[in-house]
């Protein structure tokens, strides 16, 4: 036998072979890359988003950040950034709106930074104010339009893609707080019980949350309704208007200076406090203005006694807690329905909580009270003294604001000493801070589903895993479709 005959008659190069082979190799390879590639997490890639929060105090910028792909995937839209405004809230400006735009700019470059440049211009970047302009748009809406101009102009001319700048309603404040609790701490896409909201602000102050007993019939006006991750939520809201911490302060004062309007002896601040206040700043908010004594001097004398006891009286009064045309109510004849499940507590409730040491809920409520008994009676020296790196403005209010907490929730909202221990007071979840911002993103970007979303059947190992058994199982089975191949080939090369 020749050797060209041998090459002919050798079974390893009959065309039935050699197709099982590239076909045995084909299926084998393709197989491992579709292991590989199919549901693999791909590499790592961001997507971002702008929120500035232009609040009545100051204005704070949050930069998000979530993977490219599966942009609904739960709890996935983190903060990245975040840029605190110097200078005051943009209501401020209304005399000046030109500068409103500038104080911007500043944290507006910081977000430069911190957004890779290639996703500058598909980033989204929206401005939400709130009770701070809403006062400004009662007060005067053509400055609180200006003011929104000078806003306008300065972000367009940043290298995100601009989506506009809006007064947000309360009940959008509200709610979208509760959102972004909530879908931090996963409890939407998970269907678990929810978190209540409660924001308190300098211009107002917010509450949300589900309750069993409300279904939107009574006081309609306090619905939110949603369905997110395939869950129904009707969820409660209201937003009162002046009674954001800097607000409520002024009510207080407006209603003290009323009984003589030269000097103010104040339980609310430390004994020693001594400080001249004018009038026109007391009076400089449509909260107040309405109240200003005939005939008042230009200034007045704002003394301290620092007696917490009398300070709840005094704060009481700025409270209306005997018109109610509902089954039952907050104050001010706002419909509540009853308190039901944990609540997050955040803004100014952290600020003033955290600094007072009161954090801890699960204190009797008796013992917080007399801390700050014992907080309000230390006389202002001393304070100051203790605190040599605290901003005067924030020392001086802490007596106040504690005990303004404490009226609110538990006479305003009706928080008894057992349910007190449902709050939890915070300032961040999981990295990213607790506010309306994050939630008010997620849903103008749709980034919520209202159905849940169609999880993989099998996680990425489990692919792998049945693909690599299925590549064996086919090797072995084109393995032993050879074996009559190889036999016969063996035998020839005895033969020869
Ligand atoms: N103690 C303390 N107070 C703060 C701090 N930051 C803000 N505040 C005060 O806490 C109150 C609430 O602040 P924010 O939650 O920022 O209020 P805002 O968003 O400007 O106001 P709204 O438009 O009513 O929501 C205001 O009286 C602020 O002056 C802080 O770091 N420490
Ligand atoms: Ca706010």
């Amino acid at each position: 036998m020749s050797a060209s005959d041998m090459k002919e008659k050798n079974p390893w190069h009959s065309p039935v072979a050699i197709i099982i082979t590239v076909i045995g190799v084909i299926v084998i390879v393709a197989l491992v890359i579709v292991a590989v590639l199919q549901n693999r997490p791909l590499a790592q890639k961001y997507k971002y988003g702008i929120v500035l929060d232009a609040g009545s105090s100051h204005t704070a910028l949050y930069i998000y950040e979530w993977p490219a792909e599966k942009d609904n995937n739960t709890g996935r839209v983190e903060q990245k950034h975040s840029c605190k405004v110097i200078g005051p809230g943009i209501s401020s400006y209304a005399s000046a709106p030109q500068k409103a735009g500038e104080s911007l700019k500043a944290c507006m470059k910081e977000a430069e930074q911190w957004v890779p440049v290639k996703r500058h211009p598909e980033t989204p970047l929206y401005l939400g104010a709130t009770a701070g302009m809403r006062l400004l748009n009662i007060e005067n809406s053509a400055a609180s339009d200006k003011v929104f101009e000078a806003v306008g102009e300065a972000l367009q001319k940043s290298p995100f893609s601009y989506q506009g700048a809006r007064i947000l309603s309360g009940q959008e404040e509200g709610a979208f707080g509760w959102v972004t609790v909530n879908y931090l701490d996963d409890r939407l896409s998970q269907g678990l019980e929810t978190t209540g909201a409660l924001d308190l602000g300098g211009a107002s102050t917010q509450i949300s949350f589900v309750s069993d007993q409300y279904d939107g019939s009574e006081s309609p006006s306090n619905a939110v309704n949603f369905r997110l991750y395939g869950n129904d939520y009707e969820l409660y809201t209201h937003s009162f208007l002046c009674y954001g911490k800097d607000q409520a302060q002024r009510l207080k004062l407006a209603h003290q200076t009323q009984s003589g309007p030269n000097a103010v002896e104040d339980p609310c601040q430390h004994p020693g406090y001594n400080t001249t206040k004018k009038y026109s700043v007391l009076y400089d908010s449509p909260c107040v203005s309405n109240r200003k004594p005939q005939g008042a001097p230009a200034t007045f004398l704002h003394t301290g006694t620092g007696n917490v006891k009398q300070c709840q009286d005094v704060v009481k009064n700025i409270f209306n807690f005997t018109d109610c045309k509902y089954s039952q109510c907050s104050f001010n004849g706002v419909y509540q329905p009853s308190l039901q499940g944990p609540f997050g507590a955040f803004s100014a409730y952290y600020f003033v909580t955290s600094f007072l040491n009161l954090t801890d809920t699960s204190v009797p409520l008796e013992d917080v009270r007399k801390k700050l008994e014992r907080y309000c009676a230390t006389s202002w020296s001393q304070i100051v003294q203790e605190h040599p790196g605290v901003k005067e403005k924030y020392l001086a209010e802490y007596c106040f604001s504690g005990t303004y907490i404490l009226t609110l929730l538990t006479e305003g909202y009706n928080f008894t000493s057992e349910s007190y221990s449902n709050i939890n007071f915070i300032k961040k979840i999981k990295g990213s801070d607790a506010g309306w911002t994050l939630g008010y993103m997620l849903n103008l970007t749709n980034m919520i589903p209202a159905e849940a979303p169609d999880s993989p059947p099998l996680p990425h190992a489990g692919y792998v895993s049945i693909v690599s058994i299925c590549a064996v199982v086919i090797f072995i089975l084109l393995l032993f479709s050879l074996r009559p191949l190889w036999a016969r080939h063996c035998k020839k090369q005895q033969i020869v």
